[in-house]
């Protein structure tokens, strides 16, 4: 089995940011949702950009933002590639991707197999699919440690790329992979002490456990 690659997202320091590249992931998520307890402005995104430069991919987290809010951030940290989190259309995201020529995700939030197939909408107008958990009205889209059923995803072949996220941690993601064969694995609050604080030791053992599952 190949190892997927890895996201650790909701970067918002220095040291959570060395320990992702130390610990060899390979993309490392910004958050721009002020919601969010792992938001980050702009100006603090292009410190942490400037310090993953060649070293890490940057994927800047989005929720149904507006154009002016989406350019302030790539001005700003120079990134790799857009993840939509929020109920952006095909359209809209490959508006986004001619607009700002980058790669764009767009994450579906999954509860049945009704949900998954919507991945196929978004075939030729993102890069890739991120399936993630369903979380209650009310709270944020995401990033809240929720699982979903993996065996709806269980091997999924469809038109477009696709990765999965959602409740992922060292002592679970190991089982992920193996259930999924996901090409790509995406953690947030999976890897923190507290909500938006994340932890050195347990983003090192998420990828440890991500490549002795691969
Ligand atoms: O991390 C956040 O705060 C966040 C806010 C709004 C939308 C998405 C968010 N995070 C993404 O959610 C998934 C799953 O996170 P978790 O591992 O269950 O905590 C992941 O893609 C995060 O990048």
């Amino acid at each position: 089995m190949t190892t997927p690659a890895i996201k650790i997202c909701g970067i918002s320091t220095s040291e959570a940011l060395d320990a992702a590249i130390r610990a060899r992931a390979d993309y490392a998520g910004f958050v721009f949702f002020a919601k969010s307890p792992r938001n980050v402005t702009p100006r603090e995104a292009a410190q942490l950009s400037a310090r993953a430069a060649g070293r890490i991919a940057r994927v800047g987290l989005f929720v149904d933002a507006d154009d002016a809010t989406i350019g302030e951030a790539m001005e700003a940290a120079s990134l790799d590639v857009l993840q939509l989190h929020g109920k952006e259309t095909p359209e809209r995201a490959a508006q986004l991707g001619a607009r700002f020529g980058v790669a764009v995700w767009k994450a579906l939030s999954v509860a049945s197999a009704a949900d998954v197939s919507r991945a196929t909408d978004y075939a030729g107008a993102v890069e890739r699919v991120l399936f993630d958990a369903k979380t209650p009205k009310g709270t944020l889209p995401g990033g809240m440690g929720l699982s979903f059923d993996w065996s709806l995803v269980a091997n999924w072949k469809g038109p477009v790329a696709w990765g999965l996220a959602g409740g992922l941690a060292p002592g679970n993601v190991a089982e992920a992979i193996v259930r999924t064969a996901t090409p790509l694995v995406d953690t947030s609050s999976g890897v923190e002490s507290a909500p938006g604080v994340k932890d050195e030791g347990l983003i090192a053992r998420f990828c440890e456990a991500v490549r002795s599952a691969g």
